[in-house]
């Protein structure tokens, strides 16, 4: 492992009112030799770990093998049933193996990580009734070296001292039904790199403020960072305390909202691993990019196997023959608001409760061209069937009944036309093994008839058993026809005859098996209702992230498929750039009497005070006003009908990428994205525009729509509002819009606007802002962060 020279080892020097460590140098040396010695014992567990893996392995190739051996012994039933009950508990004991050898590969890659940083903190306390001094090194795994701890994990309950005392506090913290009092004498984080400590401080009062600054200051990446070491007090209590079975984490932008969801999986995995396994855990986050950008946090923390989920990939590996059309923001239409709201599943129940009664749609039985059994039979069968259950209940009795049709149609079967001339088709091979069974000619014949029909309508059968006689997509639309009797319409501003010209637009779509991403989920939902909504008890967890984007159908489609799961939601709904996603009281109409353990955090890690200030007269909610800390320069707005705009933005834009920094040039739709690209083509910039949620940011430029820049952050970003752009855009969507925009910018704002008569800074305050043509110089670099 590469490690560096101890020449370049510094002392973290703190002005200001931080405390500095006490004799530095010697303090320094001691804490390196420590760490030295505990990163040899994590190098010797690495390589006990690799030996223990290699074995492992071996052993599980060999139980392969074996298990290619054990052939099932029908000679009789107690044989077969011995035989088979052999394989199981082969099968069962490779399971285990595997989970064996994941944790070995997990807790490695955990070590691995730990060789170049093992700790970032260390706490002195002592127990209040027992005065005895003691020692922990916080990192993100634990180790022991024979009896001695060497490292605490950051989860692990004593960890907790690290975040929530200051030195001199007292401390309660709970060890399972028993309280404890603590008080803490020394509070020291470490800055590590390749194992060498290059920056030590001790912390008196403002827990990790000059590292937590030192983070937030430098530059974003294409990946978030884990933040472990800096966790806030307010944000620690969320990750650890939840006395609720619901969380809802709340809060502006940049607060810290995904970091904290995060850190709760991980920590949630650590406290209950006895009873809690990462795939016990759903993860949805709103779009392929933003999984992507939080891939690493989980592992960072020392937890690999947690798979992350968009609402779309859930509901498209359900309906895989279908394709998902993506809508634009600018298209957010009426028809998506009440196909997303609560009312309309409401209504899908009651269809399908109309439904055990009449409209349901059949089709003819065939088999050969020819009509087994004609939709008129099946709706005869089903008119017929009296039951007191569910829709999905009655339909199964019809298909019972349908396959006991199917039966005697078989036996009459035997005679048909069709049969002679498949016998006279048969092969010789075919009749010398019928021969085997009987030399009794019409015994045969009878044997062989019987087979040909067999074989025949077993496709008949398998297509009853997958309810094929049933015209779910007629369905589906027929339930979209009769929307306008089942949901007032004009709560939602659609006309009747808009709607029904609406559903026209569905029918063409669905020729090509194309669905909107709503009608996607309410089919689903409907089969579902006809199939049988089969709730599972398959997770634990249900984590939802930026949970504004999700409709309250969606919402209460997940939360009907696993009702016993505990949901963890973050999200702000200031930032609901999708027009009518859920509210809070939708929120808690879903949830029913179920209690909700809410959080709202206030304090803005992202952005500058200069920029939140600007973009918060874009948000709706004046009471949840950010509190960043960090000040830079304020936002500049570029007017493009001036004569030097191009000039001036683009000597802007390319001082700012020698500097290295991640620029976003974010549009409210793909449409307004595209508008400005040629822009950027004639000003000779190298970027990359992502249109598409399955693309990959990997340049320093990005030009892209806002919604798939939801939850990220760069340390430019230029918000595209022109004329042009704001034209197809309803002036409800601007708040959050822009509100989610401009708060993606951490370090810098620019915004493009047409002149200065703009729509877009009307009522908003000139001095928040500079006149970008005007600030020739990049400043960048200054930060005043003590402002
Ligand atoms: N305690 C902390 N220490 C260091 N950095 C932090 C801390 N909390 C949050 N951050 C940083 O602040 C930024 C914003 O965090 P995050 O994305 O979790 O916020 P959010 O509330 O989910 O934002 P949005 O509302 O835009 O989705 C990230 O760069 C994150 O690493």
């Amino acid at each position: 492992m590469l490690r560096k020279k101890r020449l370049d080892i510094y002392i973290l020097i703190m002005k200001g009112d931080y405390p500095m460590v006490r004799n530095e140098n010697l303090e320094l040396e001691k804490e390196q030799s420590r760490m030295d010695h505990v990163v040899s014992v994590i190098d010797k567990e690495i390589e006990r770990l690799a030996y223990e893996y290699t074995e492992k392995l071996e052993r599980q190739k060999e139980l392969l093998k074996e298990s290619s051996s054990i052939k099932i012994n029908n000679s009789s039933n107690e044989a077969m049933w011995e035989s088979s009950g052999e394989l199981r508990e082969f099968e069962q004991n490779l399971v285990i193996k595997s989970n064996e050898l994941n944790q070995v590969q997990n807790r490695r890659a955990v070590l691995e990580k730990m060789q170049e940083d093992p700790y970032f903190g260390r706490i002195d306390y002592h127990n209040v009734n027992e005065k005895e001094e003691e020692q922990i090194y916080v990192g993100i795994g634990s180790l022991f070296d024979k009896e001695e701890n060497l490292i605490v994990d950051w989860r692990a309950p004593i960890s907790a001292l690290y975040y929530e005392g200051n030195v001199g506090d007292r401390v309660k913290l709970r060890f399972g039904e028993h309280i404890e009092a603590f008080e803490v004498d020394l509070k020291r984080q470490f800055r590590v790199r390749n194992a060498t400590i290059t920056g030590m401080i001790d912390t008196d009062n403002v827990m990790g403020d000059p590292y937590l600054l030192e983070v937030l200051e430098s530059s974003s990446s294409n990946l978030m960072g884990p933040v472990i070491a800096t966790l806030q007090k307010e944000q620690n209590r969320i990750v650890r305390e939840s006395t609720s079975k619901n969380v809802l984490i709340q809060g502006v932008a940049g607060s810290g909202k995904t970091v904290v969801m995060m850190q709760k999986i991980a920590y949630l995995l650590y406290a209950y691993r006895n009873f809690l396994k990462a795939e016990d855990i759903l993860l949805f986050s709103p779009n392929r990019i933003f999984q992507a950008y939080i891939s690493q946090v989980l592992p960072s923390l020392g937890e690999w196997d947690v798979a992350g989920n968009t609402f779309s990939q859930f509901i498209t590996r359900r309906l895989p023959s279908f394709s998902l059309k993506r809508s634009d923001v600018g298209a957010a239409s009426s028809y998506g608001a009440v196909k997303g709201s609560l009312p309309f599943y409401d209504a899908l129940q009651r269809y399908s409760r109309l439904l055990k009664k009449k409209h349901l749609k059949f089709r003819d039985i065939v088999l050969h061209d020819e009509v087994l059994i004609s939709k008129e039979e099946i709706e005869y069968y089903y008119e017929t069937i009296h039951s007191q259950g569910s829709l999905a209940a009655k339909l199964e009795i019809l298909r019972v009944q349908l396959l006991q049709k199917l039966e005697i149609l078989k036996e009459e079967a035997v005679d048909a036309e069709w049969v002679d001339e498949e016998l006279q088709h048969l092969s010789a091979a075919s009749m010398h093994q019928f021969e085997r069974q009987t030399h009794d000619i019409t015994k045969m014949e009878g044997n062989i008839r019987k087979e040909i029909v067999a074989k025949a309508f077993l496709t008949v059968e398998k297509k009853i058993n997958s309810q094929s006689h049933i015209r779910f997509l007629a369905q589906y639309i027929h339930f979209l026809r009769v929307i306008p009797q089942l949901i007032n319409l004009e709560e939602f501003n659609v006309s009747k005859d808009d709607w029904q010209e609406h559903v026209k637009e569905v029918v063409e779509m669905l020729k090509e098996k194309e669905f909107s991403m709503e009608d996607m989920t309410a089919y689903y939902a409907l089969l579902l209702q006809m199939k049988g909504i089969m709730q599972q008890n398959s997770y634990q967890y249900i984590c939802i992230d930026e949970i504004q984007d999700i409709t309250p159908f969606q919402l209460k489609l997940l939360k009907d498929l696993y009702p016993r799961a505990k949901y963890v939601m973050a999200g702000d709904l200031n930032q609901n750039i999708w027009q009518n996603r859920l509210s809070n009281q939708e929120l808690h109409q879903i949830f029913k009497e179920e209690e909700i353990e809410s959080h709202l955090l206030l304090t803005s890690y992202r952005s500058t005070r200069e920029i939140m200030a600007f973009a918060d007269q874009f948000a709706s909610l004046p009471e949840r006003t950010a509190k960043p800390i960090r000040s830079r320069e304020k936002p500049a707005v570029f007017y493009a009908n001036q004569t030097d705009f191009s000039e001036k933005i683009r000597q802007t834009i390319l001082s700012r990428i020698e500097k290295g920094e991640r620029i976003a040039f974010l549009s409210p739709t793909i449409k307004g994205a595209e508008s400005f690209a040629s822009y950027l083509d004639d000003w000779n910039i190298d970027y990359q525009k992502i249109y598409d949620e399955n693309d990959f940011l990997n340049k320093q430029v990005i030009l892209m729509p806002i919604s798939l820049a939801k939850g990220l952050e760069f340390d430019v970003a230029i918000g595209l509002g022109t004329d042009e752009i704001l034209k197809g855009l309803s002036k409800e969507s601007y708040q959050q819009i822009w509100y989610t925009i401009f708060s993606r910018a951490m370090h810098q704002l620019y915004l493009v606007v047409s002149n200065e008569q703009t729509e877009l800074l009307k009522g908003i305050d000139p001095s928040t802002y500079l006149h970008g043509q005007e600030t020739i110089e990049v400043e960048g670099g200054s930060s005043n962060l003590n402002k």
